[in-house]
């Protein structure tokens, strides 16, 4: 069955919950979204722009949803799954965004045979952008595997990983915008020191990370061989790439992934 004929539920608005709303409903205007979170002020403000259906009664969005997106913090997972075991009926598909938590973890708070899928999308799901990683726990069926890569796929790109790599995708692409930003920030704050007006500099900034990526994603060309052809014999450019390889910029992101990776694997003890 497609994704678009299943009703789909957020467990928790928050901002990724948010995010996989504003992307998926762009993607698919069609689609039944409810919604549930604790905080009543936001589900009203998605209500108004959205028009998608909330509650602040988890198991009530539960039971008007085919698939139920768990998108709480993986500190709270737990006690939020016992608080919804019993309307996690057989005929629902479960698909947990949570960084850190394993498939078995959910399953065994769950009522036997639930089917379980995991994923760990990105932030950019906001503007289909998301790059995202899904396992299947070992109930979930071929079509559930489906629904769940239509669903990520019609935000951005997804692939499906065996789950003992989701660390690694949480420290690269789940928290990745994050080291990106504060990278355009600094882009833009140089040109600023060269006498450039904030606005043009973060314009200019952030369409450079986008090109260069869309450069490796289209062209196929290994990000090192791009680097050299924008790299002219005592040039410009290479005056650059040597002071950030003095800065020991490799490392920095190389150590911001393993460290994150570890944090994920943290979260799941
Ligand atoms: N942020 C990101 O970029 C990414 C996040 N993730 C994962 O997504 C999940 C959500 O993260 P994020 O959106 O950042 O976190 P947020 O804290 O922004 O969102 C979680 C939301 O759940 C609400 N909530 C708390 N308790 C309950 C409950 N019992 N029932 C329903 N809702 C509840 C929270 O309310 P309140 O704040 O009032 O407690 C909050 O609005 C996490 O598991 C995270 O690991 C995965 C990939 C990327
Ligand atoms: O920081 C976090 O824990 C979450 C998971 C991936 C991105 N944000």
């Amino acid at each position: 069955m497609h994704l678009t004929e299943k009703r789909i539920g957020f467990i928790g608005t928050g901002k990724m919950g948010e995010s996989l709303i504003r992307g998926i409903l762009a993607a698919h205007s069609e689609i039944t979204l409810n919604a549930s979170d604790v905080y009543k002020p936001a589900l009203e403000r998605l209500n108004n722009e959205l028009g998608i259906n909330v509650s602040t009664d988890n198991t009530e969005t539960i039971g008007d949803s085919d698939v139920v997106v768990l998108a709480v913090k993986p500190q709270i997972l737990k006690d939020v799954l016992v608080a919804i075991k019993d309307s996690i009926t057989a005929d629902k598909l479960v698909i947990s965004i949570a960084a850190g938590v394993s498939v078995t973890a959910i399953e065994d708070e769950l009522n036997e045979g639930t089917r379980v899928v995991r994923v760990m999308p990105n932030i950019a799901a906001t503007v289909a952008e998301a790059a995202s990683a899904v396992c299947a726990g070992k109930n979930a069926t071929e079509d559930d595997m489906e629904v769940a890569l239509e669903m990520f796929q019609s935000i951005g790109s997804a692939i499906t990983i065996p789950e003992k790599l989701m660390d690694a995708v949480t420290g690269l692409s789940g928290s990745g915008p994050a080291y990106i930003f504060p990278v355009i920030e600094a882009l833009a704050d140089g040109a600023v020191h060269e006498g450039l007006d904030r606005a043009n500099a973060i314009t200019l900034a952030a369409q450079t990370v986008l090109g260069a990526a869309k450069m490796v994603l289209e062209t196929g060309m290994h990000p090192g061989e791009l680097k050299d052809m924008v790299t002219s014999p005592a040039g410009t450019t290479i005056r650059g790439i040597h002071t950030l390889e003095e800065s020991g910029i490799r490392a920095a992101f190389m150590n911001a992934v393993i460290e994150s990776s570890k944090r994920s694997k943290e979260l799941g003890k």
